[in-house]
């Protein structure tokens, strides 16, 4: 008996196991409901959402032909994995995906035995089935694994390197080539231009048909369709219809027990069977609410202040308008990163290379080389998969390209895998790398004005979400590199004295928390160069210094502050206040602030507990000599 009314099948079965229990005749009436029950809850809660329901089919497909969970399926980037988690048991908690507590907003070894690889970076999948393809031939253990990749995905390096390597080894391993011609964005690369000719040859009116190629290909590939993936030895098959149930589970029956590297080429469409989603899977990639019947998203409540993805957005077209050897880089995030408005104006200065990090900082490199001014657009956690690039192309070299570092600090429902952590930590310690975090959208401007007119490499972070409302000068004027300010003076001679360091964001709940402590507070502005002379001043006129930063405390800006009193022996307490030695989870920004303690409540009960060991008594008195 369904245990919910209106969902005579999806109600009956919990496992793989109830799955393949089932009539294969009903496996068609239950992808309509998996397609309704996805509409019904996100429309409700929100998530990824066209991706998933691109893959319903073929979810249905792999538990019902592979024996999970001993046989492996390992998904790529996991926002299109809700169908799997409603297949393996979570079914009933998928209104809770992305909240405090509720379901992983990817797939996490830690929530299910079905998990068998934590994602949300992309392009990982095929090394992490190819490792377990190995484990299987060193163990001797007769298991099946299957890899499953976007189209977008399959634009990530490593996973050319991992499809390199599992052909050399000859693995028994099945990629799955999930292709629906979408990125976030539109998808780009030659692969992407070669598979849409294929399509057309073929006569699949996929969205594929929908965007010509934008360059001549060699036609003779097209009679040869997989070759590209046999020269790294694996055996094309397809292109099949990832929404045709019975032709889909016929190939992966017949492939499941193929010896040696396979990859089967699925057309599919990102937001299949529900309209408004086909039309745009942009906007329906990820959503918060929208009306299941309608698709129409809720009336947006003007905000209070724009976001700094948008400040970001109109700083650069302000700045290509001015200067001609402005030129701006994404790695697949040109919504997210807001470079809309700057690829359809300069669209000839405007590049999107597909989720390639590595490629992306060194190709402003390259760019910067001959003189140009490369914004290299990027997530801070994304940037984390360009690292060596940064150092070894773009700081040894000293090369001015500016890092545009969206989503810094903690971002909420993405959870783990997407905070931007780590960035203080990671870019300060780079020689030639000046790293900025803005207090507002005012301060973010005047960050990138002064990024662009160095001529090293520089960084400015900011977190995603609104600004403050301030009001932005037309003109950002440039900051004086490495300088402070103070943005809170002490009122009264309460003892001890307290001055707050703070970094970025962080200054408006350090600002709230001052007005009850009658603290001083500092704009940092600057994690590297620090303001050392503001640093010293600071720590001559106060009893206690804190330092506030939405990273990881350990080697954050905080430690920078520590350093520069160290080597001038400044002896003055220090409480670094930051994100604690532990990878945070999913839940809305504002949550996992108050969870890190670095709301203003938190910031407050850290100081307030500070205070109240003995030892700033004797540091105060002794500065006053009594
Ligand atoms: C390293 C990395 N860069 C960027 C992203 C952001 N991102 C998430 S999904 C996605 C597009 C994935 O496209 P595809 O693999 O084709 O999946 P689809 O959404 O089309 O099903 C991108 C760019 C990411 N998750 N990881
Ligand atoms: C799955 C993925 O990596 C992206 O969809 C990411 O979730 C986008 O993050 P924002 O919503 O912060 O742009
Ligand atoms: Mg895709």
């Amino acid at each position: 008996m369904s245990d919910i009314p209106g969902y005579a099948l999806l109600g009956l079965i919990r496992t793989p196991d109830e799955l393949r229990k089932m009539a294969v005749e009903d496996l068609p009436a239950l992808a309509v409901e998996m397609r309704r029950y996805l509409i019904e809850t996100l429309g409700r809660v929100g998530g990824h959402f066209a991706a998933n329901l691109g893959t319903v089919e073929l979810s249905l497909a792999l538990h019902w032909c592979f024996d999970t969970p001993r046989d492996r399926i390992v998904w790529d980037v996991g926002h299109q994995a809700y169908p799997h988690k409603m297949l393996t048991g979570r079914r009933e908690r998928l209104e809770t995906i992305r909240r405090l507590g509720g379901l992983a907003p990817f797939c996490l070894r830690a929530e299910s035995e079905y998990d068998t690889f934590g994602v949300g970076h992309s392009s990982t999948s095929i090394s992490a089935a190819a490792g377990m393809a190995a484990a299987a031939r060193v163990k001797q253990e007769q298991r099946r694994v299957v890899a499953v990749i976007g189209d977008g995905g399959m634009t990530g390096g490593m996973a050319f390197e991992a499809l390199n390597h599992a052909g050399h080894l000859k693995l028994d391993m099945l990629v799955i080539y999930n292709d629906n011609d979408m990125s976030i964005s539109e998808n780009v690369g030659a692969l992407r231009d070669h598979s849409a000719r294929l399509m057309k040859k073929l006569g699949i009116t996929a969205p594929h048909a929908a965007r010509e190629p934008q360059a001549e290909h060699n036609e003779a590939h097209l009679d040869h369709p997989g070759a590209m993936f046999e020269t790294f030895g694996f055996r094309y098959s397809g292109p099949v219809d990832g929404h045709d149930l019975p032709a889909l589970m016929a190939k992966l029956d017949e492939l499941k027990n193929a010896k040696g590297p396979q990859l089967l080429h699925l057309i599919t469409t990102k937001g299949k069977g529900f309209e408004p989603a086909e039309a745009d899977p942009i906007g329906y990639h990820g959503i918060t609410q929208f009306d299941p019947v309608t698709g129409a998203f809720p009336a947006k409540k003007p905000a209070a202040a724009p976001s700094y993805t948008q400040v970001f957005g109109q700083w650069l077209c302000q700045a290509a308008e001015r200067d001609p050897a402005v030129v701006g880089i994404t790695p697949a995030m040109r919504e997210g990163s807001g470079l809309v408005e700057f690829s359809q104006r300069f669209p000839e200065r405007y590049f999107d290379v597909g989720i390639a990090e590595q490629h992306a900082v060194t190709l402003a490199a390259g760019l910067a080389c001959e003189g140009l001014k490369p914004v290299c657009a990027i997530y801070s956690t994304f940037l984390q998969r360009g690292y060596d690039q940064l150092i070894h192309d773009v700081a040894i070299q000293n090369l001015p390209v500016l890092f545009a570092l969206d989503r810094g600090g903690l971002v909420g429902a993405d959870g783990a895998t997407h905070h931007g952590a780590f960035d203080l930590s990671y870019l300060r310690c780079i020689p030639n790398l000046v790293v900025m975090a803005p207090s507002d959208e005012n301060e973010c401007r005047r960050m990138l004005s002064t990024g662009l007119s160095l001529s090293q490499p520089s960084a400015v972070r900011y977190p995603r979400g609104n600004g403050t409302g301030v009001a932005c000068e037309a003109e950002p004027k440039p900051l004086s590199l490495g300088k402070g300010r103070i943005v809170r003076e002490a009122h009264g001679r309460r003892r001890p004295r307290v001055a707050i360091l703070a970094f970025g964001a962080m200054v408006h709940p350090a600002l709230e928390a001052a007005e009850i402590l009658d603290a001083v507070v500092a704009d940092m502005r600057f994690v590297k160069p620090l303001d050392a002379e503001l640093i010293l001043q600071l720590a001559n006129d106060n009893d206690l210094l804190v330092t506030v930063e939405d990273n990881a405390r350990i080697g954050g800006a905080g430690s920078g502050v520590n350093e520069v009193l160290l080597a001038q022996h400044q002896s003055v307490p220090v409480l670094n206040l930051g994100l604690p030695d532990q990878f945070v989870e999913h839940g809305t920004r504002e949550e996992l602030l108050a969870q890190c303690g670095l709301d203003t409540a938190g910031i407050l009960r850290a100081i307030q507990r500070r205070l109240r060991s003995r030892d700033l008594d004797e540091t105060a008195r002794s500065k006053r000599g009594t």
